[in-house]
């Protein structure tokens, strides 16, 4: 269970996170959805302690993030960040390998263990024929995938993936929500933001809103694209409908 203890988070003076609150159960994918600017970036950035936050608490499974090495916390959180981008050239075989790296020691290169993983990732994500490539030289969808790749050999049981379908065509958007449903099987917990609400409203187990830095809705999908939240939120009506089974949101401005 990850929990998200009244977490406050500013940048010189400027609240960016007010006091979120919220409950991550395992083994499910959770989506964080808000306008743009709401702050589901930086919550993402304060969960993996790429930023620090003032004060609350971030607990996963018992064990206060804040207090962990930084070494520990790469074995069990991993963020794919938005539109990575590597400014030097580098396989995508030895980027997915920089997923190992918290498992090494000072001086260790990779072993026959970490091999095997490597390779199992880059099967998984669908990349393997790719991996003497440059990774600068990949399009945008299989460069996506190589830095999820490297999310997937880390083996940490939380996946933080900000925005991870925003720059990709429909096929390449279906193969990160089949890796991502895959994922969620083999018992990892995901955390995505994302802004395509109907791509939510279908993938997630629950939705969390944020709205100007604060919790708006955490619950479930059923639940979060109400009339009156969407309106509140995000100043456009909507509309459910179903189709061969499947709810899809109708916007309006
Ligand atoms: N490095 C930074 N320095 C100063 N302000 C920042 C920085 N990064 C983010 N912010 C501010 O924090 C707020 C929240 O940004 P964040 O990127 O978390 O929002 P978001 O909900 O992920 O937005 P989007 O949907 O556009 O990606 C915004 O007002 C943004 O301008």
């Amino acid at each position: 269970m990850l929990v998200v203890d009244t977490l406050h988070f500013s940048i010189d003076g400027k609240k960016i996170l007010d006091g979120i609150s919220a409950c991550f159960e395992p083994r499910k994918i959770h989506g964080i959805i808000g306008p743009n600017g709401s702050g589901k970036s930086t919550l993402l950035k304060n969960i993996c302690r790429l930023w620090e936050p003032q004060s609350g608490a971030i607990v996963l499974n018992g064990k206060n993030l804040a207090k962990m090495p930084r070494k520990e916390l790469s074995t069990l959180v991993t963020l794919v960040p938005q539109n990575t981008t590597i400014g030097f050239p580098v396989s995508v075989f030895d980027i997915v390998a920089m997923g190992r790296n918290p498992h090494l020691g000072r001086f260790e290169g990779v072993g026959p263990r970490d091999r095997e993983i490597i390779e199992r990732a880059l099967w998984q994500t669908n990349i393997h024929a790719l991996k003497d490539r440059n990774i600068n030289e990949l399009s945008g969808g299989e460069g996506q995938l190589a830095i999820i790749a490297r999310a997937i050999a880390t083996e940490a049981p939380l996946i933080l993936l900000d925005e991870p379908t925003s720059e990709l065509d429909v096929k390449h958007t279906l193969e990160i929500v089949k890796l991502l449903c895959e994922l969620k099987d083999q018992g990892k917990t995901i955390l995505v933001t994302i802004h395509d609400l109907n791509l939510a409203r279908k993938l997630c187990d629950t939705i969390t809103i944020l709205c100007a830095g604060k919790l708006f809705f955490s619950g479930a999908p059923e639940d979060a694209f109400s009339e009156e939240n969407i309106s509140q939120v995000f100043q456009v009506r909507v509309r459910e409908y179903k189709h061969d089974g499947t709810t899809f949101l109708d916007f309006r401005s």
